[in-house]
């Protein structure tokens, strides 16, 4: 395929979907063995290469501090695994809350791609799990989340960590969906100009501000060679960057990514939406997410919280931003739900919801 405008040849991008994991946040953990089944023939229908299925925070992600899986998230992997022809089966790995035995037993179940997430700042602690990914013959992917919070430099020096232990692609994590265009671009060129040609650059957007897919675009334009969506954007926070439109997107810009965008079209719309009922909104909560940079799957337990203290949705996420919790640290929105209700309550405010 060519550019559209010059007419020279574009590179190829990899769409991953996560649908099945990310968008497992959206659905409160709660998806189905035949909604896998039936989300990733449609996927693997439509091209994907890569369908990523987890715990929304993860394998071991199911439990009490994050919300437990309907389904033990093993037995989805072997259903996804089932089902795919021609796609590969990822999971998601946060160390500490999985383990590189989680590691085993998902690979055991068939997943191929392994994508091992920490804090931006934070990418030693994947090194062990890196390791073993590879002896176990997986392909590995490295997610800097909560990338607003650090600097392009600042990211490529993480990035360089995970690709020394064995990374083979290093993504710019967008949790928030906080980064705006070319904040974007300048950490995936800061990355791509570490770590290429030793490994490739991905970009993982939310729609908290409505830029996942601009910001994807930029993110290609800056070296990005896999990028992530999910059908119907169902994902933390407003959601993802949509696969769909994604598909569309390149396909107008000639760049090619496998995937036939009217199949990936009928994915979402006559397989996922009918089952997801409310898709994740761009409102209120999210957008706070957005302009204050907090973790997007932040967004169901500050829900919980704000119907359980009676204290809106929107403060706590303030709050939230203004102490810079980071992912792991759900508990304090409890802590800060609590604190808002004492403050209403000193003030005279009653039951402020929303
Ligand atoms: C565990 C998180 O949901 C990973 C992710 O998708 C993000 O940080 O964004
Ligand atoms: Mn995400």
């Amino acid at each position: 395929m060519t550019d559209i405008h010059t007419g020279d040849p574009r590179e190829p991008v990899r769409i991953t979907d996560t649908t099945l994991r990310d968008g497992s946040h959206a659905v409160r953990h709660q998806f189905t063995v035949p909604q896998v089944r039936d989300t990733v023939r449609a996927l693997d229908r439509a091209g994907l290469q890569v369908i990523e299925v987890t715990h929304g925070d993860g394998l071991g992600g199911s439990s009490f501090n994050y919300g437990f899986s309907k389904v033990d998230e093993i037995e989805l992997i072997a259903a996804a695994a089932q089902e795919a022809t021609r796609a590969r089966i990822a999971c998601l790995l946060l160390p500490g809350v999985g383990t590189v035995e989680d590691m085993r037993r998902a690979a055991d179940a068939g997943a191929s791609v392994i994508r091992i997430a920490t804090h931006c700042t934070e990418a030693d602690v994947s090194i062990q799990h890196f390791t073993v990914a590879r002896d176990l013959g997986l392909e590995t992917v490295g997610f800097l989340m909560l990338s607003h919070r650090a600097g392009p430099q600042e990211l490529a020096r993480q990035g360089r960590i995970m690709v020394d232990a064995g990374c083979q692609c290093v993504y710019v994590v967008d949790s928030a969906g906080a980064l705006i265009l070319g904040e974007a671009r300048d950490r995936v060129a800061a990355l791509v100009a570490e770590v290429s040609p030793d490994a490739q650059v991905g970009y993982h957007g939310h729609q908290n501000l409505s830029l996942g897919v601009a910001n994807s675009l930029l993110a290609y334009e800056a070296g990005a060679r896999q990028i992530d969506g999910t059908l119907c954007a169902l994902g933390a926070g407003a959601g993802n960057s949509p696969t769909e439109v994604l598909a569309a997107v390149f396909e107008r810009l000639g760049v090619p990514t496998g995937l036939d965008t009217t199949a990936a079209l009928s994915a979402a719309d006559d397989v996922v939406r009918p089952f997801i009922g409310v898709p994740p909104l761009i409102e209120r909560g999210s957008i706070v997410q957005g302009l204050v940079g907090v973790y997007s799957s932040f967004l169901k337990h500050a829900e919980q919280a704000s119907e359980r203290y009676g204290v809106p949705t929107a403060d706590i996420l303030r709050r939230v931003g203004e102490h810079g919790y980071v992912g792991g640290q759900e508990d304090m929105i409890i802590d800060v739900a609590l604190r808002l209700r004492a403050e209403h309550d000193s003030a005279g405010l009653v039951g402020a919801r929303g």
